[in-house]
């Protein structure tokens, strides 16, 4: 599976290590940056992960800043971007198995980076539940 990978300042370390756990585990990974912690803004690293998804360059996006907030507020800007904050491992399948969710935003802050990357293996290892819950979002996807 193809993933596309972004921070901010806040979410940067945990970025670089992201990489490296997915990279490790056999994920083909597209790191759009930054390329060190300097002060950024997110919006400017939200939209190049989003529109690989958007795009089809990507089938995921995984995007980490202080609280995760900002980053899913951008990214789903972008249509065809399904993007959910996500804080723990039963709400990451949930995003799956209920929303199709295709971009996943993490707390670089607030969140461990063990817990990431078990939610992580949720959100990549969990498929979209379809039947009642594909009419939902394909209303969510006419908002676009
Ligand atoms: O967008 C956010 C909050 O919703 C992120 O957590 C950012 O990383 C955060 O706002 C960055 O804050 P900073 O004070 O500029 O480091």
């Amino acid at each position: 599976m193809r993933v596309s990978i972004g921070s901010d300042h806040a979410g940067f370390e945990q970025k670089q290590a992201l990489v490296d756990y997915l990279v490790g585990k056999g994920y083909d990974v597209i790191d759009r940056g930054p390329d060190n912690d300097d002060r950024v803004d997110y919006p400017d690293y939200a939209a190049p992960v989003a529109h690989d998804v958007a795009d089809g360059v990507a089938e995921r996006g995984v995007l980490v800043c202080g609280t995760g907030i900002g980053m899913a507020m951008a990214a789903d800007k972008v249509p065809g971007v399904r993007a959910a904050n996500i804080i723990n491992s039963e709400f990451a399948a949930l995003c799956r198995e209920h929303n199709d969710a295709n971009v996943i935003t993490l707390s670089g802050r607030f969140v461990p980076l063990e817990e990431n990357e078990r939610i992580l293996d949720t959100f990549f290892a969990t498929d979209f539940g379809g039947g009642r819950h594909a009419g939902r979002v394909q209303k969510i996807m006419e908002l676009d």
